[in-house]
């Protein structure tokens, strides 16, 4: 469990990113911090494995508080997914994901063949391992990032905007593979996304910010479309307009969802 306590960091020059900031996050569930540019999530989620040190209150990691801890054993501990991956260019892929392992002092044949399995589990195949990271595809660095983050096999795994950089194709596969990882690995995740529907698909809660990192609403994605707070929370998930808005027709005797524009969606069963 993570457990933030009045949380607020100011930055040296001023910038109130976060402000009096309280949540509980559950362990082996999936928590996803929503918000428009500039509300504070990169900083909450940093400040979970100290690259952001607070100005005020504390975060708790199962029950232990964090400013306790050595921060690089901390950072070691926790897996951590960036943007656009964050490879070693000059370092192959195989090496790559060897590096945290070799950091926490693992042999190298033992630590290539865990990470072997883990590049596997993530769904890239030996025909990847001698690459460099400039060799893949952008889906294939993040999947490579993933394995990096995972290799550890830490109990937390924070995803900062992880798939942002990839096509919408590949940024569905992505989030499937990564809801079908998590089904198996149950780790406690925590994931940024500027992308309502990213946070719906992949939060168990989800976390709606406000600019200068103030909570508008938490909940479930079904407690935030059934029961959103304020108009604010409405806009953001898109309710106001119509844009959640869905419609069921009948069409040669099936049942067809359609949205706000009349465009077909599914067939309700
Ligand atoms: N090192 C820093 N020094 C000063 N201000 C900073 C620093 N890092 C972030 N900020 C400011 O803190 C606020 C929150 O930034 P943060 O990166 O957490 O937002 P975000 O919600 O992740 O944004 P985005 O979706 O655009 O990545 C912003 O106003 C940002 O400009």
């Amino acid at each position: 469990m993570i457990e933030f306590r009045s949380v607020g960091k100011q930055f040296a020059d001023g910038t109130r990113a976060v402000s009096d900031f309280s949540l509980t996050i559950p362990s082996h569930t999936t928590t996803v911090f929503v918000g428009p540019s500039g509300c504070g999530k990169t900083t909450l989620l940093r400040s979970i494995n100290r690259m952001v040190d607070l100005t005020e209150g504390q975060i708790l990691i199962d029950d232990v508080d964090i400013s306790d801890r050595n921060p690089v054993q901390l950072r070691r501990s926790i897996g951590h997914v960036m943007q656009h991956a964050g490879l070693l260019p000059h370092r192959r892929v195989i090496d790559n994901v060897s590096t945290p392992l070799r950091l926490n002092g693992v042999a190298k044949a033992d630590a290539r063949q865990r990470s072997a399995q883990m590049l596997a589990t993530v769904g890239l195949d030996e025909s990847m391992h001698r690459r460099y990271p400039s060799q893949l595809s952008g889906g294939q660095q993040q999947r490579v990032g993933v394995a990096r983050a995972l290799v550890n096999d830490p109990n937390i795994l924070l995803m900062d905007e992880p798939f942002s950089a990839v096509d919408p194709i590949v940024r569905a596969e992505l989030q499937d593979e990564m809801l079908r990882l998590q089904e198996k690995l149950k780790k406690t995740i925590v994931f940024v996304t500027h992308d309502i529907a990213e946070a719906f698909a992949m939060g168990d809660q989800v976390v709606v910010l406000k600019t200068g990192g103030t909570v508008a609403q938490v909940g479930s994605p079904t407690d935030l479309l059934a029961e959103p707070a304020d108009e604010f929370v409405e806009e953001f998930i898109g309710l106001q307009r119509g844009g959640r808005t869905l419609q069921v027709q009948e069409l040669q005797g099936r049942l067809i969802i359609v949205d706000q524009h009349g465009r077909p969606m599914g067939v309700l069963e």
